[in-house]
């Protein structure tokens, strides 16, 4: 008797994405702990602690804002403004950011998307000059965006969960694109709300340190860029 053959089922299309928009640090690059430890650095000069779920807090946020949150959040107000804070820091991550690492599954995403000719970009709260700095090994990967809108350009006014950063990135893709057809790829809690407030789709792949209430708005959580299947988003298949 001949062998039946079982048709293969596809999983459903979650949306139609045409466009892509990669967060940067946690999610590219491995580079949240270079913060985290300059960070504890500073605290602990003033006897105090940088617990993670201040951490959490910050993710995704620009610069300024997550000054002043570690500023105010751990009293630190009297002795050091926002700013000064930030220019603490600068010095050790001047030395840590050019030694940042790809996360796993970075290469072989971008370059397919890359390759069958899907538009990418990258939008990060942190500073073009910590773009600059953290990406100086990693030149070919992203050579592939087509645009990188950090968190210091003049049309962000707010940062994560602001929809500012996704809205910017999505008007300097060529032609007009509707937000429904844009996936962003984030790491952070902040992010997560802000693709959401973009009207956009959003694919987590978080700190496996996260609590899982900070999952649930994602419209898709992986443990890591290399789990991402694109057929299941209408996207090419590897
Ligand atoms: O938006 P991203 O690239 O995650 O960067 C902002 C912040 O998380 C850096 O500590
Ligand atoms: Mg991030």
């Amino acid at each position: 008797m001949a062998e039946e053959r079982v048709p293969e089922i596809s999983p459903p299309i979650r949306a139609t994405i045409t466009h892509v928009i990669f967060d940067l640090d946690g999610l590219l690059l491995d580079s949240e702990k270079f913060y985290t430890e300059v960070q504890k650095k500073i605290l602990g000069r003033f006897g105090k602690t940088f617990d993670w779920s201040l951490k959490v807090k910050m993710l995704g946020k620009k610069a300024i804002e997550s000054a002043r949150l570690v500023v105010e959040e751990t009293g630190l107000s009297d002795v050091m403004t926002p700013e000064v804070y930030l220019e603490e820091k600068e010095e050790m991550l001047q030395q840590l950011l050019p030694t940042t690492e790809l996360m796993l599954g970075v290469k072989q995403l971008v370059s397919h998307l890359h390759a069958n000719g899907i538009p990418i970009c990258v939008a990060t709260g942190s500073p073009a000059s910590h773009f600059k700095l953290k990406t100086q090994k990693h030149g070919e990967i992203f050579s592939m965006m087509h645009h990188v809108v950090t968190g210091d350009d003049p049309e962000v006014k707010k940062g994560k969960p602001s929809p500012d950063i996704f809205l910017a990135a999505a008007r300097r893709f060529e032609g007009t694109v509707d937000p429904r057809n844009i996936l962003v790829f984030e790491d952070a809690p902040s992010g997560i709300a802000a693709a959401k407030n973009a009207g956009m789709s959003v694919v987590m792949v978080p700190d496996p340190r996260l609590d899982v209430y900070h999952l649930k708005e994602a419209d898709q959580v992986l443990s890591s860029l290399s789990d991402f299947m694109p057929m299941e988003w209408g996207l090419p298949t590897f």
